[in-house]
């Protein structure tokens, strides 16, 4: 099916490097963006108005203040939307589509390695993993309830591991290493321990780390005295509450 990427910003702009190989247009308003988007993508179609809506699949890339603004002509095949928190039926009252689909990707969609979350209507569910799967690994849900909470766990968490990795930077700076070589074993750390994790618990490779009075044992306890564990659980609440009142 022909792909209408509606906004193709700093998310929409990372999932094209996995959209890019199907019969897609994209449409974006802010005409810099569209010079860039020409330079990196020379062989797709990008225009600045919205055509009619009619034999696409859209995918709604605009931030979820803009929505209503948005002004569309035609009923699309089906609909994908990335914004975060707005409901299902908040969807239908401002854009017509046959099927509609709420999906939170992630900023990994630039190495196509977004971990995708996606909920909705049944019918659109097989096209919609294809289509998103070429930009990384996809996660059906059952409800709206849990794609407000992957809203957390994989859209924001890119920024939240990022602020983990460079607070790493931070400590191994503060006692004398230089910030570039911080940045490469940061990025080599979290590589290893991500493919580590596909086949570990957790809990398991923390006690593996962990030796008796040693060196981990140290750091641990000051992390646990940061309350770090808590804040990660109130970043979630906070992140699925800001979500839920995006449909308020
Ligand atoms: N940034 C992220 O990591 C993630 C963002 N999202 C969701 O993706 C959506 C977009 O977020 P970002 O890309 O960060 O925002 P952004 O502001 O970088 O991109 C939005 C783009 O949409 C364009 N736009 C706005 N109205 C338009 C219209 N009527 N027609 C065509 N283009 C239009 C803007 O010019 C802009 O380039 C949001 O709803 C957000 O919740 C979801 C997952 C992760
Ligand atoms: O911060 C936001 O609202 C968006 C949704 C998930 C990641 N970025």
């Amino acid at each position: 099916m022909k792909l209408l990427l509606i906004g193709a910003g700093n998310m929409g702009g990372a999932m094209l490097q996995g959209l890019h190989v199907n019969d897609i247009t994209v449409v974006e308003a802010y005409p810099p963006r569209v010079l860039e988007l020409q330079t990196l993508y020379p062989t797709i179609t990008i225009v600045s108005e919205i055509p009619s809506l009619e034999g696409y699949l859209v995918i709604l890339a605009i931030k979820p203040q803009s929505f209503s603004t948005l002004h569309t002509k035609g009923i699309a095949e089906g609909v994908i939307s990335i914004m975060a928190g707005v409901s299902l039926e908040k969807l239908k009252s401002g854009i017509m589509a046959k099927h509609y689909i709420r999906s939170m990707p992630n900023m990994a969609a630039l190495v196509r390695k977004s971990a995708t979350s996606l909920c909705g209507d049944v019918a659109l569910k097989d096209e919609a993993m294809e289509v998103l799967s070429s930009i990384g690994r996809c996660f059906w849900l059952e409800s709206e309830k849990e794609l407000d909470i992957a809203t957390g766990l994989a859209g924001s968490a890119p920024a939240w591991i990022a602020l983990v990795a460079e607070a790493l930077s931070d400590g191994a700076v503060n006692l004398g290493m230089k910030r570039e070589i911080t940045y490469q074993y940061i990025a080599t750390l979290f590589e290893g321990v991500g493919e580590v994790l596909k086949s570990e618990h957790p809990a398991l490779l923390k006690d593996k780390v962990m030796s008796p009075a040693g060196t981990t044992a140290a750091g641990y306890a000051k992390l646990e005295e940061g309350k770090v564990r808590d804040s990660f659980i109130k970043a979630m609440e906070a992140s699925y509450e800001r979500a839920k009142s995006f449909s308020k």
